[in-house]
């Protein structure tokens, strides 16, 4: 391990650590994992990853600059408590929901730096949208620290934590919503015969190319205007849509993410 690179202990091995993993740059940061006690998923990590591993966590943290704690919100109380016995200074980063940075300087040692970050599944790929905010002792220093970390795996927008509790639903919840809208159409697509590689072909290059038209900021009501030629086939598929209220259904998937969020601190 180079001495120039920030060390880093992820506390928790799951589906989040391991896509922040995937996506982190290994030559600025030197990865160690820990968990509750499954030994098999860490050797897997250290396998399919490169990275170290440790099933006593507890004993590593006066090695490390940051600390990520990748566990279910409901774990923090526990996790929180036995870190508060060894952390002298390190910076403490959430991914959890609901798990804010005024929920952490409450449990850690006075003057401790924390932040919540808020990534994607895309961190695997380097595409996530993460949303960060800092807490009271978080120096320039370390919010570069922050920064340096999550431009490894995307794009990011610094927010407040009451816009991170509203907008986790969006940013991080909102992809299973794509998800499950490409899973319709992949079958839609094979019922018309092709083979499944060529219908997730179709289906992944029509929502990728939305996505850039999107990016390009013209308005979504817009862009879909100029898909629907008028009097042609789109604007009776939108009627549909609309008939349907697709725009409340969203509201609400997006509002039952977030009452969950606030039930699980
Ligand atoms: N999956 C996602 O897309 C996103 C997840 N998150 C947050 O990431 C966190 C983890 O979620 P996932 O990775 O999806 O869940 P997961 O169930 O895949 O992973 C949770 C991990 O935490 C470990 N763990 C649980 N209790 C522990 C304890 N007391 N001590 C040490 N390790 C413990 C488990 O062994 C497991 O490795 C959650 O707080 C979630 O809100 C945030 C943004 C997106
Ligand atoms: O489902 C969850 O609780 C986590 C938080 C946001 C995305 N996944």
């Amino acid at each position: 391990m180079s001495n120039n690179k920030k060390h880093v202990l992820f506390i928790g091995a799951g589906r989040m650590a391991q896509a922040l993993i995937k996506g982190l740059d290994k030559n600025e940061f030197a990865i160690l994992v820990g968990n509750n006690g499954n030994e098999q998923r860490l050797r897997d990590i250290k396998e399919t990853f490169d990275v170290e591993i440790t099933t006593h966590w507890s004993q590593e943290i006066h090695k490390m600059d940051i600390i990520i704690l990748a566990l279910p919100p409901e774990s923090h109380e526990v996790i929180l408590a036995k870190l508060s016995e060894t952390i002298s200074g390190q910076l403490v980063i959430t991914v959890a929901a609901g798990i804010d940075p005024t929920y952490l300087e409450s449990r850690l040692p006075k003057g401790t730096p924390v932040a919540w970050v808020m990534p994607n599944t895309a961190a695997m790929l380097g595409k996530s949208m993460t949303l960060y905010t800092l807490g009271q002792h978080v120096s320039q220093e370390l919010q570069e620290w922050i920064e340096e970390l999550i431009c490894g795996i995307g794009e990011f927008e610094k927010v407040t934590e009451q816009q991170i509790h509203e907008l986790t639903a969006v940013t991080s919840s909102a992809p299973a919503f794509i998800y499950r809208v490409a899973e319709a159409l992949e079958k839609i697509t094979i019922e018309s015969g092709v083979s499944k590689v060529q219908a997730r072909k179709l289906v992944a290059n029509m929502i990728a190319g939305s996505a850039e038209m999107l990016k390009t900021n013209v308005a979504p009501a817009e862009l879909a205007d100029a898909v629907a030629t008028p009097g042609g086939s789109t604007a009776a598929g939108l009627e549909v849509l609309d008939t349907n209220h697709l725009d409340h259904l969203m509201i609400d998937a997006i509002e039952a993410c977030r009452q969950k969020a606030m039930l699980q601190e």
